[in-house]
């Protein structure tokens, strides 16, 4: 099956301070190995729509699937398994333990599947910063690295797990216009070269024009 992700007929409805509509109807797909920014005005219902897809807000109504296996439904345990196996969360601020060197910065989300051996894990983790260009920097704190070089290993940490697809929130909101272009090669060649789904909010239009399409929101409706 092509689709990576459907979603249909999806509603939800913030009740406090008072009942508000936030997201109306929204239907949409997107095949294998898209890369697809979300885009519309502040407060039109894009992190709203992410969280939703994500599976981290499970208070709606319609269905999300994400490659073939429908994610509605679902309890949190099962979710919080199914997120570690199939999703790649990218934020605007990395959430990175400063403490902790890039190498297990990226092994941590291996670390909690408990699938693989700590050596295993320390190899595939290594192939991931090679991958982004980040080997050289392993072994150095996150905190000691620059704020492009802390977002491609967070990039790297949402591969550690080869997801099907990728959630980013604002992935570039933190980063200059070089960082940002990197940022930006970096899901291309993901998404075209390696068949991860890639779906982003971003405020940066140079990010969007650049993608395969754009979902444009308004007012928690798809344009
Ligand atoms: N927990 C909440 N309770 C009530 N209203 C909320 C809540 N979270 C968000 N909203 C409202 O829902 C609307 C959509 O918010 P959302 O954060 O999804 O917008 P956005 O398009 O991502 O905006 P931005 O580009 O500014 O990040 C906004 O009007 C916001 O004020």
């Amino acid at each position: 099956m092509n689709i990576a992700l459907q979603v249909e007929n999806l509603n939800k409805h913030f009740r406090e301070p008072e009942d508000f509509h936030v997201l109306q109807d929204i239907s949409f797909t997107v095949n294998k190995g898209e890369f697809v920014p979300i885009i519309g005005k502040s407060g039109c219902g894009k992190s709203t729509l992410l969280y939703l897809l994500s599976t981290l807000d499970t208070d709606y109504t319609g269905k999300i699937s994400i490659n073939g296996t429908p994610v509605t439904g679902k309890s949190q345990n099962e979710l919080a398994r199914f997120r570690n196996e199939h999703i790649g969360f990218v934020f605007q601020f990395h959430f990175l333990l400063p403490e902790f060197t890039a190498l297990e910065n990226v092994m941590l989300p291996a670390m909690k599947l408990g699938k693989c051996t700590r050596e295993e894990i320390e190899e595939n983790a290594m192939q991931k910063l090679k991958q982004l260009q980040m080997d050289n920097f392993a072994h150095k704190p996150s905190s000691k690295l620059s704020g492009g070089q802390q977002q491609r290993i967070a990039i790297a940490r949402a591969l550690i797990n080869n997801p099907a697809i990728i959630m980013a929130d604002e992935p570039t909101g933190n980063l200059d216009s070089v960082n940002t272009g990197l940022v930006f090669d970096i899901f291309k060649d993901l998404s075209h070269n390696k068949g991860i789904t890639i779906l982003t909010v971003t405020h940066d239009l140079d990010f969007a024009n650049g993608a395969d399409r754009v979902i444009e929101m308004a007012d928690g409706r798809i344009k």
